[in-house]
C-alpha cells in the first residue's frame, strides 16, 4: 500500500510504500522522550538552596518537572522541615523521585529514610551513585552540599536519574530491607 502526497497546489508528489514505511515510523511515538521526562521532588536547608536551584535549572531544561519543598533562603532552617515533604512525595507514588540536600548529606539521608517505602542513598561520587541505583534501587539521592562541588552535584543527579535497578539477586535484598 502506498501513500498520496500533494502540494498545497494540488500536484501529486509521490505514491511510494517506502516513503509510507518512513512516515509511519516518524509518526510513531518516542518512548523513550517519553520515560524521560520525570516527576521530581526536591527539598534542602540552608546549606544546599545553591545547588538546589542549579540542579532545579538543570532538571526544568530537560522538561522534567520539579516540586520543590526546600528552603529558598541561606538563613539557618531545620532539614527535617523541608525533607520530609519530600519523603512522603515518593512514599506516595506522587513523583518518581527525590533529590535532597544538605551540608553533610547525613541529616537529609536519616530523615527520608525514616519513610516506610524511601530508600534514600548519600552519595559523594558518580560511581557510588549508579550502585545505589544498580543495586539499592535508591529512590532518593541524597546530596552534601558543604563535601561536594555543584559539577560533582550535577554528574551525581545525571547518573542516578540514566540508571536502572539491575533486579535479581539486588531485588531479593532490597526486598529484606523493610523491618515491618
Ligand atoms: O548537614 C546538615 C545535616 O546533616 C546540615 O546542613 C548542617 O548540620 C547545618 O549546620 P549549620 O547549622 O552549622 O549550618
Amino acid at each position: 500500500m502506498g501513500i498520496l502526497l500533494y502540494n498545497s497546489t494540488g500536484i501529486k508528489l509521490f505514491n511510494n510504500r517506502f516513503l509510507t514505511i518512513f512516515v509511519l515510523i516518524k509518526l510513531k511515538p518516542n518512548p523513550t522522550s517519553q520515560t524521560l521526562h520525570m516527576k521530581i521532588a526536591i527539598g534542602n536547608d540552608h546549606a544546599g538552596t545553591d545547588y538546589k536551584n542549579t540542579i532545579t535549572a538543570y532538571l526544568e531544561s530537560e522538561g522534567h518537572k520539579v516540586t520543590n519543598y526546600g528552603t529558598d533562603s541561606d538563613e539557618s532552617v531545620d532539614y527535617p522541615d523541608f525533607v520530609h515533604p519530600v519523603a512522603a512525595a515518593v512514599e506516595a507514588g506522587n513523583v518518581d523521585y527525590g533529590i535532597i540536600i544538605c551540608g553533610s548529606g547525613n541529616g537529609a539521608n536519616m530523615t527520608a529514610n525514616k519513610h516506610q517505602k524511601v530508600r534514600s542513598a548519600l552519595c559523594w561520587t558518580k560511581e557510588i551513585t549508579a550502585l545505589a541505583r544498580e543495586h539499592n534501587d535508591a529512590n532518593v539521592l541524597s546530596i552534601p552540599a558543604r563535601f561536594t562541588s555543584e559539577p560533582q552535584a550535577l554528574e551525581m543527579v545525571k547518573t542516578f536519574l540514566n540508571t536502572d535497578f539491575e533486579g535479581g539477586r539486588h531485588l531479593r535484598r532490597v526486598e529484606k530491607i523493610a523491618c515491618s
